[in-house]
Parts: structure tokens; sequence; C-alpha cells
């Protein structure tokens, strides 16, 4: 019996993960009641099956079944011998021998279960043996080894989120709805976490878990500012933890914002050591406030998606949730190569959101993500950003929740009447409404404050 060429197992002293008995019930059910493979299209693939004639069975069931003809043994006999393949998965006695051991198709979506966690199994032990050859490659940086390993264990684990959901009766979110509105309007749960920004928070409901946020702007328009200050609130407003992942600061430089923030005392003076005795009084209380905030900053310069999200996963096994997830920022992130003209770094955009997207929803936390506008903006008369001004936008726009630009009129305008005053500008809102939000900005503190209050 000829099996699969995943990875040489004979190298292993063990069997490798399968259940072929379960493998040629499928594929007998399937040619016993045609309608059986409406239970597992779409779950099962081909390349799940250990013996590689039931990976060309199965994929002969699928094409017939695409092509709305019957997938019985007549058919699938005929279509395997047009295609000259009927001897290589064993002749006409090998489609038989399946159909008599098999009773009924009844229990076909459990085997496609079993079937489908061997092959998860063995995709482990593959990624595991390339590791373990990854680490006798001295040619290459340790880091960039830990992040290739990192990167393999990552795409299994990403194909097993993408097929683990099945579509469930509308009874089943509607009581979970219903259970969360109830526990909202007796003041048991929160709607979201506030993001400190009362009139923000009101469009979108604070901070929702499994949702990607790109808060995007041109240059010094104040992104790391918001995400800042978004961070601080949320652990306040949470008690959980938040992590930031800052490629272009240092975390001496975050701490350096944040108490400048949380002091009232102006970075200038901080860096200079120009400090009065009543500021000496305000930062010693504002360090022995700010110890106290559950603010995790990583600085690595070399980011990668995957290391940056077994960071997250360490956090939430360690404290139980993460409220927030801060990334500084998008394009800085060390997976874009660079664009060589055949739209590289696009496709790398929307690798990296994807994943930030699926992380998101795994760890029941939300992303902040900045991300950099094209310069198209500085071109228009009116400088308010677009959606279209997101770089390689596409993908940013689609994997996003909530799209959120920063603009700043002063920027353009030295003698505007709207000096010292942001907008947050919500582009795009996944199931709710958009619409503009004014704050202030404290450039001298990098800190956004609330305008007036605006109840619920
Ligand atoms: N210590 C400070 N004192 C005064 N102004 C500051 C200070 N730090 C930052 N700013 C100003 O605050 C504004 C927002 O800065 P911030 O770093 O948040 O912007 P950004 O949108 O993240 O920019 P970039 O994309 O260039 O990193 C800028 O105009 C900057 O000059």
């Amino acid at each position: 019996m000829q099996v699969t060429n995943e990875l040489d197992f004979r190298a292993i002293d063990r069997l490798p993960p399968q259940n072929i008995e379960a493998e040629e019930v499928i594929l007998g059910g399937i040619m016993l009641d045609p309608s059986a493979i409406i239970r597992v299209e779409g779950i099962l693939k081909p390349e799940m099956f250990y013996i590689s004639s039931h990976k060309h069975i199965f994929s002969a069931l699928e094409a017939l079944h695409r092509d709305n003809k019957p997938t019985d043994l007549l058919s699938v006999t005929n279509y395997l011998t047009d295609f000259d393949m009927l001897t290589s998965i064993g002749g006409r006695s090998k489609l038989a021998s399946l159909l008599e051991s098999t009773v009924s198709a009844i229990n076909i979506d459990a085997l496609a279960d079993i079937v489908i966690e061997k092959y998860r199994r063995r995709q482990l032990i593959k990624a595991a043996s390339e590791i373990y050859q990854l680490a006798y490659d001295t040619e290459s940086e340790i880091n960039h080894l830990l992040d290739c390993a990192e990167t393999k264990l990552l795409s299994i684990r990403t194909e097993a989120i993408s097929q683990e959901t099945e579509p469930v009766i509308l009874a089943e979110p509607l009581i979970n709805v219903f259970d969360n509105i109830e526990k909202i309007s007796q003041g048991l749960i929160k709607p979201g976490i506030s993001t400190g920004f009362y009139d923000l928070d009101l469009i979108i409901k604070g901070f929702q878990p499994g949702k990607l946020i790109t808060l995007a702007g041109r240059p010094a328009m104040g992104k790391s500012s918001m995400l800042g200050n978004m961070a601080i609130n949320a652990a306040r407003n949470s008690s959980q933890p938040v992590i930031l992942f800052s490629t272009e600061m240092t975390k001496e430089e975050w701490a350096m914002r944040y108490l400048s923030q949380e002091a009232r005392v102006e970075g200038i003076y901080l860096e200079s050591g120009r400090i009065s005795n009543d500021q000496w009084k305000d930062l010693a209380v504002a360090v022995e406030k700010l110890s106290q905030d559950k603010i995790y900053i990583d600085d690595s310069p070399k980011l990668t998606v995957a290391s940056l999200r077994s960071k997250v996963k360490r956090m939430v096994a360690k404290h139980g949730k993460v409220s927030m997830v801060g990334i500084d920022y998008l394009q800085l992130m060390a997976d874009i190569g660079g664009d060589d003209g055949s739209g590289k770094s696009a496709r790398q955009i929307g690798e990296i959101t994807r994943q930030l997207k699926l992380l998101a929803r795994e760890c029941n936390t939300t992303v902040v993500l900045l991300s950099q506008l094209n310069r198209g903006v500085e071109s228009r008369n009116n400088k308010r950003p677009l959606m279209s001004d997101l770089r390689e936008s596409g993908r940013i726009e689609e994997d996003s929740d909530l799209v959120i630009m920063l603009y700043r009129e002063e920027y353009y305008v030295l003698d505007t009447p709207d000096r010292g005053l942001a907008e947050v500008i919500i582009t795009k809102h996944r199931g709710g409404p958009t619409g503009i939000v004014k704050l202030l900005f404290e450039s001298q503190f990098t800190q956004f404050k609330n305008l007036k209050r605006t109840s619920y």
C-alpha cells in the first residue's frame, strides 16, 4: 500500500498518525450515497488522506460532484479510466473493496474529523522535522531560524483555525446576544472596554474583542500618541494587560511619554532635566501611579507577525486575557521585504493583516494597528484622509473591522481656528456607523483629550 509522501516517516521509528479504515469508509460512503459528499465538502481535502490512492479517489469524487455527476462506482471508474489513473489507484478491485467495506455513510462527518485530526498530527511531525533540520543550519542567524520555525507552526495553526467553524443555527448566537444585552443593561458587563474618548466610544462601543482596528494618518498626525493614550486607557478601564509592539520608538521613549502625560511635565523639560521642585513631586507621584499600570512594551526592531503572535499567546496564557494589542507600525514589520514592482509588499501586508485579524479572534482581544498613508493626500486641496489613501489599501481595508484616520488641520494651516483640535475620522465600521469625533490634542504632552462629555 503506497502512503502519502508528506515526510519520510521511515526515519522516525514510529508509525505516523493515520486511520486507514476511516478513509476507506468515507470513500465507500460517498460512492454508496452521493449526497454524503456535501457533508464533508470544503472541510475534507484530498491532501488530508494518508493513502495516496485515497487522495486520487477523493479528488475524482469531488470533481464528479462539482460537475453535478453521480459519484457511484461506475462514474468513478470511468472518471479514473479517462484520466489514466485507474491502475495506479489499485484498479476496479480497489474501488469495489471500498464499497464492500462500507455499510452506510451515516458517520461520514465524524470520520472526516478523525482523518483531519490525523492529517494535522502528521503536519505537526513534518514541521517538527523541518525545524529539527533548521537548527543545524549554522549559516543562518539564530533569530532568523526561530522566526522560520514559528512561521512553520503558525501556518498549521492558521489552516486549522480557518477550518474550525461550522455554520450554526441562528438560535444559538441569538441566545448569546440576548444574554449579553441583559448583562449590559444590568451593568454586569460593559459594551466594550472604553477607549477613554467618550464620543468615540459612542460610535465604536469601546474596544470590542476579536476586532482589528487600523489607525492611520500622515506622519506627525499623532498616531503613536493616540495608540499610547488608548493603551493606557484600555489597561486602566479593563484592569487587564495591554501589549504595545513598537518598532519605531524604544521602551524608554514610551516611558518618557507616559511620564510627561501623567505628571503634566512637558517632554522637553524631562529631556533637558530642567525640573522645578513641584515638578519633582509630580514626577514621583506619576512614577508610582504608572508602575501599577499593566502596560507591556516590546520594542524589538525586527518584529515579525509570527513572533508577535507567540508573544501575545504567551501573555494570554500567563494573564488569562489581554485587553488590547497595539502595533506601531504595520509598514515597519520585518515580514515586509520591500517592493520589487510585482506587488510583493502588498501581498505581504495582506498576509500580515489577515494574521492579525485571526489573532484578535483567537485571543479574544482587540488589535490596534497603526498604518502610514500615501503621499497622495498632500497634493489634494482637502487634506482630510480617505480610505484610498491607505498604503496597499485593499487588504488592510478588507481585514480591518474599523478604519480610523487622524487629521489635524493645524498641521497644514498654522492660523486655523481649529488649532489644538484633532479629527478622528471613522471611515470604516463593520456593523456600525461611521462618523467624525473631535478631540483636543496637547502635542507638548502627546495627549488627546475629550472636548466635552456626551453621555451614553
Ligand atoms: N515631546 C514632545 N513635545 C512636543 N511635541 C511633541 C513631542 N513629541 C511628539 N510631539 C508632536 O506630537 C505630534 C504627534 O506625534 P506622534 O509621534 O504621535 O505622531 P505620528 O503620527 O505617530 O508620527 P510618525 O508617523 O511620524 O511616527 C507630532 O507633531 C510631534 O511633533
